[in-house]
């Protein structure tokens, strides 16, 4: 349907596909959030001609972009927060739809890490970029099966990321999780993992092994680290935080903000397949976007450039820098 290669020059709105209508199906997460943003979609949804249908619990996210995808709606987008932009693309997968399907958000969240991600800043500029806005394939990431867009994050980050309060969210964005954490720490036990790492082809698979107090695997940038993720790339950003002596030296390390570098007990790299298997009975909590799952074992891998997504003018293909 759209080739990066032939929309990299600029090209606006992507060339519609057989049975693309120019119309978009909003997906409305009404209480995401502050819970404030309903009026102004709805409204500006009946300017520029857009169906809007809401969800009234946890799940609806998906079943609706499930059905709007078997009615045939080649423009479906997720309003909320990250939660509900993994849901729709969850609901897509299901319905083996991304193939057909061009994905746009309108950011109604807390974190709204995925829309800033792609470029888009609020809900009027939502607007203006599923309009106009290039289309760009970008990559998904698939843990056992199931697709994230942002980030499967296990241990500190993963508990806290459920229980860190929209206030703080708010305050000091994706940050609050580890803030979060660190006020835990005291009490958590870390992780003893291994984690199989295959870069690509030419490269011999990794093991890493030990105790680690986070993994965070990022598809899109989840945490702030000065910039944009290449997400047409292929690879997740892998980062491996291991137990370290006493909270003070995490409060040390996040004051520095340290997650855009590599320091004694943090590990990044890059990485197209992993396992992480936990090496005691009980299975570990991880985040998809978010979400949280238990699992002893975990496969995740990158189907590059499968979803299709309306990006903002300040998206960058090739961020220059991490
Ligand atoms: N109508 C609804 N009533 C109650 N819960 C809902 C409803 N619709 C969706 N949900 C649930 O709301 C949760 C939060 O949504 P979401 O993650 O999009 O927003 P957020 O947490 O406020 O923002 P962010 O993830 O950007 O910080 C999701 O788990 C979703 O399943």
């Amino acid at each position: 349907m759209i080739d990066n290669d032939t929309t990299s020059d600029g090209s606006k709105a992507g060339t519609a596909s057989d049975g693309d209508d120019g119309q978009w199906r909003i997906v409305l997460n009404p209480v995401s959030g502050a819970g404030d943003h309903g009026d102004e979609v709805r409204s500006l949804a009946e300017e520029y001609g857009y169906a809007v249908r809401e969800t009234e619990e946890a799940g609806d996210a998906m079943a609706l972009a499930e059905e709007a995808a078997a009615e045939g709606v080649r423009r479906v987008a997720a309003c909320g927060g990250d939660g509900t932009v993994h849901e729709v693309v969850r609901g897509l997968d299901r319905a083996d739809a991304l193939a057909d399907v061009t994905f746009g958000v309108v950011p109604g969240g807390t974190g709204n890490n995925f829309a800033g991600n792609i470029g888009v800043r609020d809900v009027e500029h939502a607007f203006e970029v599923l309009e106009t806005g290039e289309r760009r394939r970008i990559d998904l990431g698939v843990a056992d099966g199931e697709p994230f867009v942002n980030s499967c994050i296990a241990g500190l980050t993963s508990k806290t990321s459920s229980e860190t309060s929209p206030e703080l969210k708010e305050r000091v964005g994706t940050l609050a999780y580890v803030i979060t954490g660190i006020q835990q720490a005291a009490t958590f036990d870390p992780l003893h993992v291994a984690i199989d790492i295959e870069t690509g082809p030419e490269m011999d698979p990794k093991t890493w092994e030990g105790d680690a107090l986070c993994l965070l695997v990022g598809n899109a940038r989840h945490f702030p680290r000065g910039g944009q993720a290449n997400v047409e790339d292929g690879l997740f950003d892998v980062t491996i935080v291991e137990e370290m002596p006493t909270p003070e030296m995490l409060r040390e390390a996040a004051a520095q903000r340290w997650f855009g570098r590599e320091t004694e007990h943090v590990t990044q790299l890059t990485a197209e397949r992993l396992e992480i298997t936990h090496q005691q009975g009980e299975g570990v909590e991880f985040s998809l976007d978010g979400e949280i799952s238990t699992h002893r074992r975990l496969n995740l891998s990158v189907r590059p450039r499968e979803l299709t997504v309306a990006v903002g003018p300040e998206y960058e293909p090739v961020p220059e820098t991490d």
